[in-house]
């Protein structure tokens, strides 16, 4: 298995009977750099449209492809730059030794011992059809510009990316400008507290366009609204946008005008259909191929290689689960209990210290008063709650007495420990209480702010205030994911969070038996 290779391809129609006869040799980068074309001519315009098909069917590889335009384009100079060392080179047999020579000599950065590799094509047919024209694509006519301009988030760049940065690429001829949204635009969409930050998306969008094309000029820029430089600068000629954002050119155009600029020349391309495997994915992704997917793939796989903690004993090893109010602690532990896990829950811990003849009893009486007692002399948790989650110099008196009690109990609980490897602590106060440090990893669970209100409102008949309240007095939902291992999310069916749980379960089971073997 090879890190990177380079695909040399006669022909763009034959590159899916090539693909899944190198996909298993190649580990992280394949490049795929077309035999010159002839320019300008139609056939040249069709196969440009192939790049869409190639890389809406190359799913099948888990491998990042990266097609380069110097071929397509007719503008291979005398290097081919790619910006990982290549180790394999790939060539089909269409193409002659001084083809592969040439290619050789002018790839700039090859690895030292790298090799060249012959593929034969799938089947014996010399048909030059294997990939469908897609007739939608049709519509887009050669015309070429200057100046090209596109926008949008780029999370964990895709293959629909992909299709739209080089056809912005292919449309272009001399400089292409990408806004790249800013976070603070980002967040209403789904599980925007992992979306990569602008800085790396950024980075990402500007080192793909320089690998497969080093010949244009590149400005990718953050953008902090959906215009970005379009409204204001007269260069731009024309605009590259995907079925969704339609409605964003045509805003993008009434400004220009109305600021007395040309209008951009839009061109729309369709979104990418995704294939939903059945198993191991939550039947609420989307049916695009899209980053909120990938985000959604992300939970219950770890985020963040938990550190060893040598501060507590390896065994029983202890995850701290938590995250805000109502966002699905209790069922998240409870299925983890069902999978053999020994739970233990702060919460009920809290409660039982309130009972008479318990510690808590009477400091909670001597710093709130007896009002907050209920006709038996029993400590009324909704009276407390009532005090304490509208005023933070109360909580912070409640927390001071009962946290260090609460502690106490956990250490017991975990140390009684005898017949469970895992032991999850549920707690929300987890990182605010600093009870992380006796834990070998963090799990959290968030749900979206509007969501834990509906909960709260339906299930504990709080009203939006006091659901606002209890919310406000917990660490935002991206200060826990700063601190997640692994992290969940329960704003969909129970389906899709036991599939997140069993992941999780799943590769912990293989972390700690790997650290059980090496003890
Ligand atoms: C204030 C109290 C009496 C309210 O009791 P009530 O039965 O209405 O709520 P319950 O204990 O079930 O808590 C519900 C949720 O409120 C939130 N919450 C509870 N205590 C706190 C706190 N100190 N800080 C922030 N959020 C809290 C958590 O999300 C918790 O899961 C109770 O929550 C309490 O004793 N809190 C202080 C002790 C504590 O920190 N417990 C939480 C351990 S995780
Ligand atoms: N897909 C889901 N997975 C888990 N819980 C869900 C889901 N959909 C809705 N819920 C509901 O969300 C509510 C909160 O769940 P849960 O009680 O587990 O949260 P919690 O984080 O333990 O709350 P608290 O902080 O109050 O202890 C419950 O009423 C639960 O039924």
């Amino acid at each position: 298995m090879t890190k990177t290779g380079l695909l040399i391809c006669s022909n763009p129609f034959r590159l899916l009977r090539i693909f899944p006869q190198i996909q298993c040799h190649v580990q992280n980068t394949l490049y795929v750099h077309f035999c010159p074309l002839p320019v300008l001519d139609k056939k040249a315009v069709r196969h440009r449209l192939t790049i869409i098909d190639a890389y809406k069917n190359l799913n099948i590889i888990n491998v990042d492809v990266r097609i380069l335009l110097c071929g397509l384009k007719g503008t291979l100079g005398s290097q081919i730059a790619t910006k990982r060392p290549v180790d394999v080179i790939f060539y089909d047999d269409h193409i002659k030794s001084e083809e592969l020579d040439s290619v050789v000599s002018s790839l700039s950065n090859k690895s030292p011992d790298f090799k060249t590799v012959f593929v034969q094509p799938n089947e014996d047919s010399d048909s030059s059809i294997d990939m469908k024209e897609n007739t939608q694509y049709n519509k887009v006519e050669s015309k070429l510009f200057e100046n090209v301009v596109l926008g949008g988030t780029f999370d964990r760049l895709h293959n629909g990316h992909k299709i739209l940065l080089s056809t912005a690429a292919l449309k272009c001829t001399k400089k292409l400008t990408v806004g790249v949204t800013d976070i603070i635009m980002l967040k209403s969409k789904k599980l925007w507290e992992i979306i990569e930050p602008c800085s790396t998306r950024i980075s990402n969008v500007e080192g793909f366009l320089k690998d497969i094309d080093p010949t244009l000029e590149y400005d990718v820029l953050p953008i902090y609204d959906i215009y970005g430089p379009t409204i204001h600068d007269p260069a731009f000629e024309m605009i590259i946008l995907s079925e969704e954002t339609m409605k964003g050119g045509e805003l993008i155009n009434e400004k220009r005008l109305n600021a007395g600029l040309q209008p951009l020349e839009i061109l729309p391309l369709p979104l990418l259909e995704e294939k939903k495997s059945t198993v191991d994915c939550c039947q609420e992704e989307e049916n695009k191929i899209s980053s909120s997917n990938y985000r959604m793939r992300l939970l219950g796989t770890v985020l963040k290689s938990p550190q060893p903690n040598t501060n507590i004993p390896a065994t029983p090893y202890v995850i701290g689960l938590t995250g805000g109010i109502a966002s699905g602690k209790s069922s998240i532990s409870n299925y983890l209990k069902e999978l053999g896990a020994y739970v233990i829950n702060a919460d009920t811990l809290a409660h039982g210290l309130y009972d008479i003849n318990q510690p808590a009893y009477q400091p909670i009486i001597d710093t709130f008063g007896s009002a907050i007692l209920n006709v038996n002399n029993e400590v009324d948790r909704k009276k407390l709650g009532a005090i304490v989650f509208t005023s933070k110099d109360k909580l912070d008196q409640l927390n001071q007495i009962m946290w260090p009690l609460i502690l106490q109990k956990i250490k017991i609980l975990i140390e009684s420990v005898k017949d469970h490897n895992i032991v999850v602590l549920e707690a929300a106060v987890l990182l605010t209480a600093n009870w992380q440090v006796h834990c070998h990893e963090i799990w959290v669970s968030i749900i979206p702010e509007v969501e834990a209100i509906k909960r709260l409102q339906e299930r504990n008949h709080l009203s939006e205030i006091d659901s606002r309240n209890r919310i406000n007095s917990q660490p935002l939902n991206s200060e826990y994911v700063k601190n997640a291992n692994v992290l969940f999310s329960t704003l969909w069916s129970y389906d899709c969070t036991r599939i997140q749980i069993r992941r999780a379960w799943n590769n912990l089971l293989i972390r700690v038996s790997k650290i059980h073997r090496f003890q």
